[in-house]
């Protein structure tokens, strides 16, 4: 419902209610006036028989008078008649006055009249004389033929005797007329009723008709005690009210004053339809009144809240809503909206900053301020477009410091940084406006060469890259040489999308760092049969692990002391069906890559625990099963959970597995790998430092970690009594091992020399070519039951 609408029903429900109010007010009262009417006929006939009363009063009064006047009782009729006639000036409302003899003849009369009449066979005559005292009666006048009301008053001798009669005709007609004229309602009548029921008068007022008298009437005036009747029906209805002559009890008359309902109601009816139409003219004023208050007042003021309500809608809050504002509650809105729209303002700017901001964010790499991996996306596309178009070369190159890993590690962090910040400075400034340096993550850079005219012209940018990180740069108080690795790939000729060229980049970056490191490599269509091979190997992968292709061998490790088969490392072997047997060399890197190595990993750990727990029920004894964790393996949260469920699984004690995490990965996130390792040996796994001597740990570090064993890497073995720096380490490790409690595993011992050197250094296992290949859990088997079956130390030869 609009709000116009909802106004006007307020207004209308408002206005109407007081109506209502006044209505029934006004019915109220409309009933009472009703009822006063009623009895205000009935006083009015009171009054009117009262009024009849005091004529009939007053005439004996002056028959009284007249009595005492001795002409009316002489014999001289014409004095007595001219003194009647005087008497009859001074009294119109009589028709006659004559006096009467005792033997009914008339003596002398007010009208002179002359005529002889004798009244012997009237009622009132007869009454008067047997009676001796006033009566009243009402009659047709034999003088004047007129309705009177005879007053009869014998005038007594001496003797007691009746003298003559006196009588007085009040004229009724006359009177009827008189009070008819005063009566309020034209269509009112006015009755006299004698006590016989005849009606004396009947004076019905000006445009009326005689009435019937009906029996119910007679019934009412003759022998009801009510004052008031109602007769008849629908228009034709009349209120009857009677009052009976008081004043001479013998008289037995009464009044009657009617009207018609409708003409008693008509007085009162207009008046309430005269005050009805007042009240509903006022409502509708007022009405009208508070509609156009309404809306000026409200739908205005609220018309002016949609309209900036609707602005904000649209986004536009420039626009206020302003002064004036209403008083109360809609200016209190009006207020509130236009602080709202200014504090949307406010954050619409605040958020464009954040945003403009963000977007920054997005695309500068936020340690170096070079583009990151978005915006070179970005740029390279356009750089791609552009060369497309005009036919020009496009070159990516990616860059990969070497060996920053180490800086990191040994000059911590902060270092890092700002070595890459340098690296940044310097690469921005070898190339021009046009071209884009990014940063990838790490120390993996890209340059984009956009408009070249020819691929010869990359060459000498990218050597001056060259020259400008390999120019040593001051990092904190140090002051290092670093080398870069860096791969070219050119568009068009090695490919036309921004993904495929960072891909050859990277190969041929990767083939710049297997050479040796700072080196310059194009990307060449052999390089892409590298890509292609890695694209194979993970597809064997998903389908060898599907398939079941994968093998675990295991490789003998052996205790110093009595020569026997302590343990196991567990090493992945893939069974092509094409290819034969493939070893992790060729593989493992392509499985971490693409991430696979974390569902291989899990089939590793479930396999070698149940080959222990194999081993341990068939009687071979308790040889615990070493398995190699990859670095993404050991920083992936659940790998508790998989080395939980892989024990679970084969209900293989947590004593029957060792894990080997390389120093590298341990380092690459330390924290981590401390949390991760703690919770490791909380299962009841010991824990192994693959490749130790490669991952630069410090004492310190190496202290804190939760390892039972160190293996020494076999690049230092191999060289034992050949490298004398790979004796000092070697000698070292080991010495620095027992200091903290730790076991060492020498890996690739292949000579006695070797065995000797370490034998003489306490080495406690050792693991290698001159002891065992990694061979089928079958042949482990064999190999175990014959070498523990001796007791001498006896390293035996591979084959
Ligand atoms: N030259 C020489 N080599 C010896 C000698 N004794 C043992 N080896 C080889 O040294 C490697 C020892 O394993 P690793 O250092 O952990 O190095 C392993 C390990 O890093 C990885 N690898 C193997 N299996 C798994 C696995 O299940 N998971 C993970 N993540 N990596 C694995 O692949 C690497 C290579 O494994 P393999 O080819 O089996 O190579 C094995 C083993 O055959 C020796 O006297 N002379």
């Amino acid at each position: 419902m609009s709000l116009r609408a909802r106004i006007l029903l307020l207004v209308l429900v408002a206005s109407m209610l007081p109506v209502l109010a006044m209505f029934l007010l006004l019915l109220e009262n409309r009933t009472a006036t009703v009822v006063q009417a009623r009895t205000q006929l009935l006083v009015r006939a009171e009054t009117i028989a009262v009024e009849l009363d005091d004529k009939i009063a007053g005439t004996a009064q002056l028959l009284f008078g007249l009595a005492r006047v001795p002409v009316l009782g002489g014999n001289d009729k014409l004095a007595c008649s001219a003194f009647l006639a005087d008497v009859l000036k001074e009294h119109p409302q009589y028709t006659g006055i004559l006096t009467l003899r005792p033997d009914g003849n008339m003596h002398c009369d007010s009208l002179r009249s002359g005529r002889s009449l004798n009244v012997n066979d009237r009622q009132y005559f007869q009454r008067a004389l047997a009676s001796r005292s006033l009566i009243v009666e009402p009659a047709i006048g034999r003088l004047s033929g007129k309705s009177v009301l005879q007053i009869a008053y014998p005038v007594l001798n001496a003797e007691g005797g009746v003298n003559y009669v006196l009588l007085a005709s009040l004229d009724m007609d006359s009177y009827g007329r008189t009070v008819a004229q005063a009566l309020p309602y034209p269509r009112m009548h006015f009755q006299v009723w004698n006590r016989d029921g005849s009606i004396i008068m009947d004076t019905p007022g000006i445009g009326s008709q005689r009435l019937e008298v009906e029996p119910e009437l007679r019934q009412f005036m003759l022998h009801s005690a009510q004052q008031t009747l109602t007769l008849g029906s629908d228009e034709q209805t009349r209120i009857w009210a009677k009052a009976p002559l008081l004043g001479s009890p013998n008289i037995g008359m009464s009044l009657a004053l009617s009207v018609p309902e409708a003409d008693l109601n008509a007085q009162v009816d207009g008046q309430f339809k005269r005050t009805l139409a007042g009240i509903v003219t006022l409502s509708v004023l007022i009405f009208v009144g508070a509609a156009a208050l309404g809306e000026f007042a409200v739908r205005r003021q609220t018309n002016r809240i949609m309209q900036a309500i609707s602005r904000m809608d649209n986004g536009d809050y420039s626009q206020s809503i302003g002064e004036p504002y209403p008083r109360g509650e809609l200016g209190q809105v009006m207020q509130a909206i236009d602080r709202m729209a200014e504090s949307l303002t406010q954050q619409r700017h605040e958020i464009a900053r954040n945003t403009e901001s963000l977007e920054r964010q997005a695309r500068i790499d936020a340690l170096t301020g070079l583009a990151n991996r978005h915006m070179l996306s970005l740029r390279l596309d356009q750089a791609l477009a552009y060369a497309g178009h005009a036919q020009r070369v496009a070159g990516v190159l990616m860059l990969d410091l070497d060996r920053f890993k180490t800086v990191n590690d040994s000059l911590g962090h902060n270092h890092g940084d700002l070595l890459l910040q340098e690296v940044a400075k310097r690469l921005s400034q070898c190339i021009r406006e046009d071209d884009t340096v990014a940063r990838l993550g790490g120390d993996e850079f890209v340059v984009v060469l956009a408009d070249m005219a020819k691929l010869e012209d990359i060459v000498p940018v990218a050597q001056k890259i060259l020259r400008a990180l390999a120019a040593p740069l001051k990092v904190g108080s140090q002051v290092l040489s670093i080398t870069t690795s860096l791969g070219v790939a050119v568009f068009p000729r090695d490919g036309d999308t921004a993904d495929a060229l960072l891909q050859y980049a990277d190969t041929a970056m990767y083939r710049a760092k297997e050479q040796g490191g700072n080196a310059m490599t194009f990307f060449s269509p052999e390089m892409m049969q590298t890509i292609l091979d890695r694209l194979q190997i993970e597809a064997g992968l998903r389908r060898a692990l599907e398939h079941g292709e994968l093998r675990l061998h295991y490789q003998p490790i052996i205790d110093a002391k009595t020569g026997h088969v302590s343990s196991a490392e567990a090493l992945i072997r893939w069974q092509d069906p094409q290819r034969g047997l493939i070893a992790p060399i060729h593989f493992i890197s392509v499985a971490e890559e693409t991430g696979l190595i974390v569902p291989i990993g899990d089939w590793v750990l479930r396999e070698a625990c149940a080959q222990a727990r194999a081993w341990q029920s068939s009687g071979l004894g308790e040889i615990p099963v070493a398995v190699n964790l990859s670095a993404l393996q050991f920083s992936a949260p659940s790998l508790d959970e998989s080395v939980v469920q892989a024990l679970r699984a084969s209900q293989c004690p947590a004593s029957l597995l060792q894990l080997e995490i390389t120093e590298s990965s341990i380092m690459a996130q330390l924290d981590q790998a401390l949390e991760t390792m703690r919770k490791l040996t909380a299962i009841g796994v010991q824990l192994m430092i693959d490749d130790f001597g490669t991952g630069y740990s410090s004492l310190s570090q190496l202290k804190l970690f939760p390892v039972s064993t160190l293996k020494i890497d076999r690049t230092f073995v191999r060289d034992i009594n050949i490298d004398a720096n790979d004796d000092a380490i070697v000698d070292t490790i080991i010495t620095l091992a027992r200091k903290l409690g730790l076991r060492t595993v020498a890996e690739g011992v292949e000579t006695l020399e070797q065995v000797a050197f370490l034998e003489a250094r306490c080495c406690d296992k050792y693991q290698g070519f001159l002891f065992a290949r990694p061979c089928s859990a079958e042949d482990f088997e064999k190999i175990v039951r014959e070498r523990n079956a001796t007791t001498a130390c006896a390293p035996i030869a591979s084959g």
